[in-house]
């Protein structure tokens, strides 16, 4: 029951949570959000990788239900490129939730989560909920970050964690659903009423290489 009327007219509007992905560029952000809010498109990293880097910023709207209340997920997709940091981590104000992902094959993109956090904590505070996401757990023989170093860090950022897989599917849908039951059992009679979603900027993609 969150901020309704008389009547309970409210509570036909779904909440909005607006969700930020964070993380290095290549770790599988963009991928991600679409294996969770388009399940039918082509997995990622198969059968042959096409990278197209994220440029700018984009959302994609998930409705959910959550405990027989509607919830749309407005997911912010952000830019992992260091030259469009500053664009990326200024949609991080007014953000509930974040979902920062690292990629297991690749050491420096787990090292840089620190990095991540303090930019989470400056722009948005630190009363949002965040998950961290091990991403592309189906690359085993290619694993630098042991599973227990992801452990731990999310134990002393006191976050939950999970280990992910876009390309097959592992532990999407799960980790989308503990971030927002973090978020709503926080915010719990806080949350604004979904009126309009209004989307004035695109996000263009171009080769990775560029
Ligand atoms: N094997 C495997 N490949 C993945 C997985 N997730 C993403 N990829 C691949 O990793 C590459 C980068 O994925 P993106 O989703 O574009 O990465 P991003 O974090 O959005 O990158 P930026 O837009 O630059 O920030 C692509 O070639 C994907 O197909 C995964 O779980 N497993």
């Amino acid at each position: 029951m969150a901020g309704l009327g008389p009547g309970g007219a409210a509570e036909a509007r779904p909440l909005l949570l607006k969700i930020v992905m964070a993380g290095e560029s290549c770790v599988g952000k963009t991928s991600i959000v679409r294996r969770y809010t388009e399940p039918g498109s082509p997995p990622a990293g198969s059968p042959a990788p096409s990278y197209m880097a994220t440029i700018g910023i984009d959302f994609k709207v998930k409705p959910v239900m959550f405990n027989d209340r509607r919830v749309k997920l407005q997911i912010w997709d952000t830019a992992g490129q260091e030259r469009f940091h500053t664009l990326s981590t200024s949609y991080f104000r007014g953000a509930q939730g974040f979902v920062l992902v690292y990629d297991i094959t690749n050491l420096k993109s787990f090292q840089s989560i620190t990095m991540w956090m303090n930019d989470i904590y400056e722009k948005a505070g630190d009363e949002v909920d965040i998950i961290l996401l091990g991403n592309k757990c189906d690359k085993e023989s290619e694993r630098v970050v042991p599973k227990q170093k992801g452990e731990k860090l999310a134990w002393e950022f006191g976050m939950p964690f999970f280990e992910t897989s876009a390309k097959e599917n592992v532990n999407i849908e799960h980790a989308f659903s503990v971030l927002t039951k973090e978020i709503l059992e926080k915010k719990s009679g806080v949350l604004h009423d979904l009126d309009v979603v209004s989307l004035n900027e695109t996000k263009k993609r171009t080769c990775c290489a560029f």
